[in-house]
């Protein structure tokens, strides 16, 4: 079987120009707890540089390849080691392991070259355990059957719901419906499963160590599950019967309906009303099982395309699939286990179009596969390949590998066929890494410097479990795209058909021979050489399915004939990651322990205290301690689901409340910052205020200045302009005033001579002495006429106060003495109305009638403007035409 023996060389050479990685260190950070981070990165070890600078709270970072060769020989610890060469990290608690040129904190350093994995492919000597530790009457032979069975009452078993037709199967239930108390009679060595042979297997009360290294010669699990009819053809019916075989719980034969062609015979058919549940239990829960004893193991699920493989692994939330409930289980199993402790990592990778995809990473631009293709190379023998780019997760709950798988399935391409409206396109190929050892060999509870040595000897169990999810074989379809797919998935398959039945030759014949695993990338399932392997190939019953699903059972038939030689693998490898786990921890508490014995003495002889570097580098210590001991998973830090989705939960919390304290923090800081310059800013507000005021009144200031300058001037310019005018009118107003006074002196003197006048005609003498005085007479009417007209413009015009105020008012000064011509004329007239003068001199007539001519002309000037109607009345009285009459009569026409 030699050709059958897959070499992962964990030192294959490194190409031209790469540096000889397996020298450079390992940068190991401490995780944030239960910070499950959905980021990944990428390490090329190859094209790593030197480390950067530390930085604190970064997950653990380890750097891996896996390299895997058919046909190669097995080494010992004397194998020739080549260098390691990594190009995608694992992660710890699902944690990204960041490139080699990014940021790596303070923690410890570790050199690991490569997955525990790996070496274990490298390490084909494992120590046997000393055969006092195996099971009384169990002989390494008998203890890994795969073929067992738990004997259940016969039920009639009711079928599943819509989408699918019912039918009337009376069946026995295969399984009990609770994995749990199936698990609990398994481990309490209570349980009914008997494999062929006549060996129970599983686990005793004492734990997994009873369980030495051991190997099997079995076959592969195959399982048949006819899936129930699609309601959509009311006219289909099941294709298939499945008599039921005496001794059997369950159906192993199953034929045509219609009893034509041969009958095919496996472990078991499960029909149509099987849940997921029971076909987990009765297909998958063995091996994994067998997965965490140390032996690798895979499941899949082979058929026609929407046959129900997906459905069978994945399933759904209300029927979890095989996937999901081993995952369950697998914790479980650390639960209750009390004398080991675990690391697991999972990784999740698809073969589309023949190209290794992992699904951890995110795809690169557009969809496209670059960022997480894995790449698959010639190692340095013959038949040796390399795989590059591969995430592994640590993972620590059920809940982190749920995301594991939910971020992986959300990457799984799908496209819709002619049976399968959301087909899976690719293989999927789902795996944990267990790693395992015995819980006192880990020298947890030691602190001295000689535990840093202790467990390095120690067995470590590495296994995997592969869970996978092939694509569906199909016929050429309508769709390029799809024919593309199928023409890929059917080559890899016939690939894996021929693999298989190669595999089966040679062990039928017990030779030895070539095997094609290369014929396609689907080898990467290397683990089939020496795993145990459980087979589910589902089936559509349809009547129009009969070709797909009898290749189907072609294929399960070949498969049953392959005689398996699974191993359990119990190594010493210091490269096993629980391995450096234990050695660092050791360390760190060998480190913190001198430390603290260190300082003790110290503070007792008086010395200073610790330095702030020294501080911060003994908390480092202490958290990457903790959070080493939370990688490592044990019965006591396994919470159960409940337990961890509550966790998750308060995590989930505790990380919204963290990001706001530190926004809290952040804005404290800010607030501090502004604190600190407070004292300052008033004073600079109060300068800049007063500054303020300062330039406002040397604005005011100048303004007034600008603004009086140019009033004062306008105020003289005004003043120059307009004073003498002022002064003109003042002066005309007063020459008014003293006019209407001299006026009216001369009314009242007229008045008076009037009455003079009146005494004198009323003694006759004057009417008859003088010719004239008929004149006179007449003349006196007149100026009655006159008086009484001046009356009337007195008192219509008589000035006001206020107007004779006036110049006072003002204080212009006019000077009374200034006669105007009026007053003279007044004056003159006045003074020529004295009697004597009136009555004698015939000048003084003449005087008085130019007098009063010049008068009215005088009143008709003074009134222009004022008075128009009063001045026109006046001069269109006729007493001035006789006054005109007078003065012509004296010969003194040129007055008027
Ligand atoms: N046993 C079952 N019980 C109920 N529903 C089922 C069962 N098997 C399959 N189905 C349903 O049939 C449909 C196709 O199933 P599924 O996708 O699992 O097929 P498949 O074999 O994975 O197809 P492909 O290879 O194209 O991906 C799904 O809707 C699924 O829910």
């Amino acid at each position: 079987m030699a050709s059958r023996s897959i070499l992962r060389d964990r030192n294959p050479p490194n190409p031209p120009g790469e540096q000889d990685s397996s020298t450079r260190p390992l940068h190991m950070v401490t995780p944030s707890k239960n910070a499950f981070q959905t980021f990944f990165g990428k390490v090329d070890r190859a094209t790593s540089s030197t480390p950067p600078p530390p930085v604190p709270s970064i997950p653990v970072q380890h750097r891996m390849s896996t390299t895997s060769s058919n046909g190669g020989e097995r080494g010992g610890n004397n194998v020739p080691v080549t260098p390691f060469r990594a190009s995608r990290a694992y992660t710890e608690h699902g944690t990204i392991i960041q490139p080699s040129n990014e940021a790596t904190p303070a923690a410890p350093k570790i050199r690991a070259g490569m997955t525990p994995e790996a070496r274990t492919r490298l390490m084909p000597t494992p120590k046997p355990l000393p055969p006092s530790k195996l099971r009384g009457n169990q002989t390494p032979a008998s203890s890994s059957g795969s073929t067992m069975r738990l004997v259940q009452p016969r039920q009639s078993i009711s079928r599943s719901q819509e989408p699918f037709t019912r039918d009337t199967y009376e069946l026995p239930m295969p399984m009990p419906l609770h994995a749990g108390s199936l698990g609990e009679g398994l481990y309490a060595g209570g349980d009914e499963w008997d494999a062929p042979g006549g060996q129970a297997v599983g686990q005793t009360e004492s734990g997994w160590q009873e369980i030495g290294s051991q190997s099997s010669n079995e076959t592969v699990l195959v399982t048949v599950r006819i899936r129930p009819l699609a309601s959509t053809n009311p006219h289909d019916a099941n294709a298939w019967s499945t008599p039921v075989d005496a001794g059997y719980p369950l159906p192993r034969t199953i034929r045509l309906a219609d009893g034509t062609r041969k009958e095919w015979c496996f472990d078991q058919i499960l029909p149509p009303s099987t849940t997921n549940h029971q076909t987990y239990l009765s297909s998958a829960l063995p091996h994994v099982r067998s997965a965490m004893q140390g032996f690798n193991a895979v499941c899949f699920a082979y058929g026609q395309t929407g046959s129900g493989k997906s459905h069978t692994m994945a399933g759904t939330t209300g029927d979890p699939g095989v996937v999901p409930l081993a995952v369950e289980e697998i914790f479980r199993i650390i639960r209750e286990g009390r004398e080991r402790e675990w690391v697991l990592r999972a990784s999740y990778l698809e073969l589309y179009n023949e190209t290794l995809v992992d699904l951890l990473t995110p795809p690169g631009p557009g969809g496209t596969t670059a960022g997480g293709e894995i790449q698959i190379l010639n190692g340095k023998k013959e038949g040796e390949v390399q795989i590059n780019g591969l995430t592994e997760m640590i993972v620590t709950t059920v809940a982190e590998v749920k995301k594991v798988l939910s971020i992986g399935d959300g990457r799984r391409r799908t496209g819709c066929t002619d049976w399968n409206e959301r087909s899976s396109r690719s293989h999927s190929v789902f795996r944990i890494v267990i790693e395992s050892r015995s819980k006192s060999t880990t020298g947890e509870d030691e602190s001295n410097v000689n535990a840093r040595n202790r467990g390095k000897n120690q067995a470590t169990r590495i296994s995997t479990l592969s869970l996978i999810d092939l694509a569906g074989s199909e016929k050429a379809t309508a769709s390029k795209e799809r024919n593309a797919e199928g023409r890929y998935i059917n080559q890899s398959l016939l690939t894996l058909k021929n693999v298989i039945s190669k595999l089966a030759e040679q062990s039928a014949k017990k030779t030895t021979g070539h095997i094609p695993y290369r014929d396609s990338k689907l080898y990467v399932l290397d683990e089939i050489g020496d795993a145990k392997i459980s087979v589910i190939c589902t089936i559509n019953p349809s009547q129009t399915a009969i070709a797909e699903s009898q290749s189907t059972l072609a294929f399960a038939a070949g498969i049953k004939r392959v005689v398996l030689h699974a191993k359990q693998t119990e190594v010493v490898d210091p490269a096993a990651l629980i391995q450096q786990y234990q050695t660092e921890i050791a360390d760190l508490r060998a480190k913190l322990a001198e430390k603290d014995a260190e300082m003790s003495q110290a503070s007792q002889d008086g010395y200073k205290r610790m330095t702030l570097k020294e501080r911060q580098e003994q908390e480092n210590q202490r958290s990457r301690l903790d959070e080493l001991r939370r990688l490592i998973l044990t019965s006591s830090n396994v919470e159960d689901e409940e337990t961890a989705e509550e966790n998750a939960k308060l995590q989930e919390e505790l990380c919204v409340a963290q990001a706001k304290v530190k926004e809290q923090a952040l804005e404290i800081a800010e607030l501090r910052k502004q604190l600190e310059l407070r004292p300052q800013k008033p004073d600079e507000e109060v300068a800049r205020l007063k500054l303020e005021v300062d330039q406002m009144n040397e604005i005011i200031k100048d303004y007034e200045n600008n603004m009086d300058e140019p009033s004062v001037k306008l105020r003289e310019d005004v003043e120059a302009e307009w004073l003498p005018k002022v002064q003109k009118l003042e002066a005309r107003a007063k020459e008014r005033e003293t006019f209407y006074k001299s006026l009216y002196n001369s009314v009242l003197e007229l008045k008076s001579q009037k009455a003079q006048l009146k005494e004198v005609s009323s003694v006759g003498v004057l009417r008859v002495i003088h010719p004239t005085l008929k004149l006179t007479n007449l003349y006196s009417q007149r100026c009655q006429k006159l008086e009484s007209i001046c009356h009337e413009y007195i008192a219509l015009h008589e000035p006001s106060q206020s107007e004779f105020d006036y110049g006072s008012n003002r204080g212009v000064s006019t000077s009374s003495s200034v006669s105007s011509p009026v007053a003279s004329t007044i004056s003159t007239f006045s003074s020529n109305q004295d009697d004597s003068h009136f009555s004698s001199n015939p000048y003084s007539s003449r005087v008085t009638s130019v007098s009063m001519a010049h008068l009215g002309s005088k009143l008709a000037m003074s009134n222009v403007g004022r008075n128009g109607g009063g001045l026109r009345s006046l001069k269109e009285d006729s007493s001035f035409d006789l006054v005109k009459q007078a003065a012509l009569l004296e010969g003194d026409e040129e007055i008027f």
